[in-house]
């Protein structure tokens, strides 16, 4: 693979210790973040390192049942559900080397939850841990509502998980782990450069299980970033990671930034992890009938259902020029759009 061009970035980190006096603090911390790097590490935030670990657990019992038994709960275009190297990426063209599990809230869920006799514990487990994802997420709503002149409710009404119109996601990510003496080929990446449809992304990772990069900012960007200089986020315990996406950057006017991330596959002996990666997205999603304009009105109104079928238009036609380009290597890929 050509080498990639990577730089030591501080990722801001930010503690939500004491939220209720610190807010005005944590609100300046948020917003400088969120119109700078895009990025950021959130501390302090509520969700225990033992009940992270936890639900990395129930992922992993997910993950470990035979194929055929997750494929009768399949990835659906509603964007829940198992899929397995079936997410191809239009900067890459290629799927992700990898399976994910997509689970959210509400009747969206039909027919993608495992039985509980196959899987006992597991739903409860996870519609736990999606509330605790949840509480944090609106923490930072609160936030970035006050930070763009909203009332301090706007953003949290418009992603109600209680309602039937809600779209949030949690996504569990299960990367193989990598033969080091195969060499990787060209394009190959664990997860392709992109960047999230959604309003904030809460990144859970395990410790060692590194191989996260990012390339902040989105004015100098490359196409995708290729050519850019990255730089590694190491997983940290207890430690969330947060991304803007493109639903927060087009509500915010573009004043925030949506930034553009990757899962490299490894091939650095010595350097790169080569083992199974483990890692957990939770995807703040607007409801699809939440109206989505930012203050200064850049950008027309659209409501969380256009917002998402334009994401997911834009993402075909990109993934469509890539295929032409590459014309022959995707012959028979199945192709699953999804949260990012
Ligand atoms: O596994 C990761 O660290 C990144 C996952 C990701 O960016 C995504 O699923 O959108
Ligand atoms: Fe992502």
């Amino acid at each position: 693979m050509a080498p990639t061009k990577y730089t030591n970035r501080t990722i801001p980190k930010i503690s939500l210790l004491d939220f209720g006096t610190r807010i005005s603090e944590i609100t300046a911390q948020l917003i400088q973040a969120a119109e700078t790097d895009g990025f950021f590490g959130l501390v302090d935030h509520g969700i225990s390192s033992k009940e992270i670990e936890h639900m990395f657990e129930n992922s992993s019992r997910f993950f470990s049942l035979p194929d055929s038994t997750k494929s009768t709960v399949p990835f659906s275009h509603l964007n829940a559900g198992w899929e397995k190297n079936a997410q191809v990426r239009p900067s890459t063209g290629m799927p992700d080397r990898k399976e994910s599990y997509q689970m959210q809230f509400g009747s969206n869920m039909a027919g993608c939850w495992l039985p509980e006799s196959t899987l006992p514990g597991f739903k409860d487990a996870a519609l736990e841990f999606m509330k605790k994802a949840q509480s944090v997420s609106e923490k930072l709503m609160l936030c970035f509502a006050r930070g763009l002149g909203f009332e301090d409710e706007y953003f949290i009404k418009a992603h109600d998980v209680s309602r039937a119109e809600s779209q949030t996601v949690l996504r569990l990510l299960h990367y193989f782990e990598v033969d080091s003496t195969v060499p990787v080929p060209e394009g190959y990446y664990r997860a392709g450069a992109h960047v999230d449809w959604d309003f904030v992304t809460l990144l859970f990772q395990r410790p060692g299980q590194s191989g996260l990069e990012i390339c902040p900012g989105r004015e100098a960007s490359t196409s995708f970033g290729i050519g850019d200089s990255w730089t590694r986020v190491e997983p940290k315990e207890g430690e969330i990671v947060c991304n803007i996406g493109d639903l927060l950057m087009s509500w915010s006017d573009d004043r925030f930034k949506s930034t553009f991330h990757r899962v490299k596959t490894p091939s650095v002996v010595g350097e790169d992890y080569f083992g199974p990666r483990y890692s957990m997205a939770y995807f703040n999603q607007p409801c699809t009938d939440a109206v989505i304009q930012g203050p200064l009105k850049k950008y027309e109104a659209v409501t969380g259902r256009e917002f998402t079928q334009k994401a997911m238009n834009r993402n075909f036609a990109a993934l469509k020029a890539k295929k032409e380009a590459l014309e022959g290597v995707m012959d028979g890929a199945a192709v699953a759009v999804s949260s990012s």
